[in-house]
């Protein structure tokens, strides 16, 4: 009978989400192959044609060689990962027909960590965007965890309690996307109903206010505080660093007071500042979503748990609903654990200086992630079951009765719930506990997101990536160079200690997820290790030209082809690629640039660092980024110009590399023209070496615009200058004799 019931079931299934394969593949692996047999010519020629002659010749020749070989190794891997790749489509009228009133529960974890870097107003936009997602409010909660510990943050929350009393009949009665205020007032072209429309922007903003000078004073009037004795807890908070448990329940959605002002039922909406002091570790992010996950456990208990940063609002009102047509899907939605969306920017200009979207990476390389196992966690618009995040293994057969999972209830009053859950975050709860090595996100790592959903995948789940044409989420892409420096160094760091730890995918993935994601993680991991062989090229070749040493082929000779195709094809598959993807010519060519100055400055530190770091000699830390700057800083960002600034190691090597290559360019020219008639002998001998530094300098042209012409705050500090100038002299003078 109950055989005859699942013949029966089968047959009538329609899926919930469509897999498709992606287009161009044909072109792609052609390209590619082609790229393949070129590279195996150059190999071929750096083999047969290795100089005899001096050993400076030797050895630059071997150096050259293996970051070529270095490069071809690299391109291979991604290419191999990048061979099949495939794009997901959810139903979403399906899911409300099929479920109804079944749907499940969900909770939203939101993480702030500083009200200075991280604003209460920005905090606040974020959390009314997820609580007026299209989904019963019943059943939706939303969680602040508040890392700084402040009142401002916790100010604006009530104050975000209170508006969303009217913002949420308002976007659902006008259908608004996105339903982040600040957003949706910044960019809403047509009026609704131009009389609610105006007054409930006055109310946004009359509320903005109040938020931001109470901001800017760092002080809560004391008349607020009498309003709410949530207050009455920062009394007996010592520092950011120093404090016990803040839990406070600003919206308990069972009550009947939640009511929004047209008397619908409101979201859950909770504070919590976990107890920190200076003598234990909070494992940064990690940390207090462990510990949003067991608070929210007892609170609200939701299934499928969805965790964003600060900064990244909801921009589609219905991505709970297509996160949810993976989940329930009947036949292939029990072995997914999450459901990843990628991380996109609001503030992004036309042709990115910083090149932060990373499009073609979320756009085309993550479906290559998706067709082997599903891709990485990224920290942020993320939804995830929340028994796979506790670390349940995944079982064949494993079935979710939705039904069931809906029964459950919590009975207590919140205060009672408030006080009984403060445990649960204090600093002592985990010891001796697997939280943060078995259970929820690990710790150790400051790219905690990596390596928590490698080990998910390990225990046996899928995941996948979902990027609709809508956006999910929208966040903030840091607007200066040296804070994009700084979060990518994070990440590559990050990354690579773990590719020298027991989390190393090769290992820890070994015989648990297919090869090919093992191959695909591994190449991210391996980031870093990028720099040495783009240093190689960016400095030798140069030096090499001043020294008078041929590295390639000549211009005359027909190993130059291969040379020129490979960079060529590929330099110019990558623009096809890059505007596919909705990119800008310029967008492209800024992107090369950060490419470059990624290789050798940050990824260079990151490289070093981490060999200290396992060596024992450097310690753990997570810079946050900054989501607010000042008004001259943001004028030129708009304007597309780099902003230096500040002076900083990293800015010293790029500089000084800069100048190299320009020296190194002077040099060749003045031979070339020097001596006339063996013009064209110089020329054809040195030919491509001239041009790599060519190019190299033109890449750089910002830079020395920077260093030399600019006269605004944002150019490069004088002392860079000076600096760059002499490195780069004693470099080449070094080289010459
Ligand atoms: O001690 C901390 C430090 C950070 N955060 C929060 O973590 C998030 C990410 O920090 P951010 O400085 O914005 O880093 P990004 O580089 O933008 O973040 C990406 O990379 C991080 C790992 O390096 C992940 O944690 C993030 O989820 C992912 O979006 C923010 O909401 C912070 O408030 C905390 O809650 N506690
Ligand atoms: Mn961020």
């Amino acid at each position: 009978m109950l055989c005859e019931e699942r013949e029966m079931a089968k047959k009538e299934y329609v899926p919930l989400f469509e897999t498709r394969k992606v287009k161009g593949r044909i072109l792609f692996r052609c390209i590619a192959a082609s790229i393949f047999l070129g590279i195996c010519f150059i190999i071929m020629y750096r083999i047969r044609y290795f100089p005899v002659g001096g050993k400076a010749e030797r050895w630059t020749w071997i150096g050259l060689f293996l970051s070529e070989l270095w490069f071809s190794f690299y391109w291979l891997l991604t290419t191999v990962c990048r061979w099949n790749a495939v794009i997901r489509i959810p139903f979403i009228h399906r899911l409300s027909q099929r479920f109804g009133k079944e749907l499940p529960g969900i909770d939203i974890f939101v993480c702030t960590a500083d009200p200075l870097i991280e604003p209460p107003s920005l905090v606040v936009n974020t959390v009314l965007s997820m609580m007026a997602y299209d989904y019963p409010p019943e059943k939706l909660s939303v969680y602040l965890s508040d890392d700084g510990g402040s009142n401002l943050t916790f100010y604006a929350m009530l104050e975000a309690a209170n508006f969303s009393k009217t913002w949420l009949p308002f976007c659902k009665k006008f259908q608004v996307e996105s339903t982040s205020p600040e957003a949706y007032f910044r960019t809403a072209s047509e009026l609704v109903n131009v009389q609610e429309w105006l007054s409930v922007k006055k109310l946004y903003e009359d509320m903005k206010m109040r938020i931001e000078t109470t901001t800017k004073l760092n002080q809560i009037p004391e008349y607020i505080q009498k309003q709410h004795k949530g207050f009455r807890e920062w009394d007996f908070v010592l520092s950011k660093h120093d404090h016990q448990t803040i839990l406070q329940i600003l919206i308990d959605g069972r009550g009947t007071n939640a009511a929004d002002i047209e008397g619908n039922p409101l979201p859950t909406l909770v504070y919590l500042a976990r107890e920190k002091r200076p003598q234990y570790h909070h494992h940064f992010k990690a940390g207090s979503m462990n510990a949003l996950i067991r608070v929210s456990s007892k609170i609200t208990n939701a299934p499928i748990i969805l965790n964003v940063d600060c900064d990244m609002y909801s921009n589609n009102s219905k991505t709970i609903k297509s996160s949810l047509c993976i989940f329930m899907d009947e036949e292939k939605g029990d072995e997914i654990g999450y459901v990843q969306f990628p991380q996109c920017f609001y503030n992004l200009t036309k042709n990115e200086i910083y090149g932060s979207s990373l499009r073609v990476m979320l756009q085309l390389e993550v479906l290559g992630f998706d067709a082997n196992g599903g891709p990485s966690y990224m920290g942020s618009g993320c939804f995830h079951r929340r028994e796979t995040l506790c670390g349940k293994k995944y079982e064949k057969n494993y079935k979710v009765d939705w039904k069931k999972i809906n029964d459950k209830k919590v009975n207590e009053s919140a205060s009672f719930l408030e006080e009984t859950c403060k445990v649960l975050a204090s600093c002592t709860f985990e010891h001796n506990t697997p939280w943060g090595k078995e259970m929820g996100l690990k710790y150790g790592t400051p790219v905690e997101d990596g390596v928590t959903g490698m080990s998910i995948q390990c225990n046996g789940w899928k995941s996948i990536y979902l990027n609709p044409e809508r956006k999910g989420f929208l966040g903030v892409a840091p607007i200066t160079l040296l804070q994009n420096l700084v979060q990518h160094k994070r990440w590559v760091e990050g990354v690579l200690q773990l590719f020298f730890s027991r989390y190393c995918p090769l290992l820890y993935g070994h015989r648990k997820i297919p090869l090919k994601l093992q191959l695909i993680y591994s190449t991210h991991h391996l980031w870093a290790a990028n720099c040495l062989a783009t240093w190689y090229i960016v400095v030798v070749p140069c030096l090499c030209l001043l020294k008078g040493i041929s590295l390639f082929p000549k211009i005359s000779s027909p190993w130059v082809l291969p040379f020129v195709y490979v960079t060529f094809v590929h330099r110019a598959y990558s623009l096809a690629e890059f505007l596919w993807c909705g990119g800008t010519f310029r967008g492209w060519c800024n992107d090369q640039r950060m490419w470059l100055i990624k290789r050798t400055t940050s990824y260079l530190f990151a490289f070093f660092e981490t060999i200290l770091k396992l060596l024992g000699y450097s310690q753990l830390n997570f810079v946050v980024t900054a989501k607010v700057a000042d008004e001259d800083v943001s004028k030129r960002y708009d304007q597309e110009l780099i902003e230096f600034g500040a002076a900083s190691p990293m800015f010293d090597i790029l500089a000084t590399l800069a100048m190299l290559n320009l020296f190194g360019s002077l040099g060749a020219i003045k031979k070339a023209t020097m001596d006339a008639d063996q013009d064209s002998k110089v020329l054809d001998q040195f030919g491509l070496q001239i041009l790599l530094c060519l190019v190299l300098v033109t890449i750089n042209l910002p830079v020395y615009q920077a260093l030399l012409f600019r006269k605004d705050n944002g150019k490069m500090p004088t002392s860079v200058m000076y600096k760059s100038i002499v490195f780069a002299l004693l470099a080449c003078m070094l080289a010459m004799y």
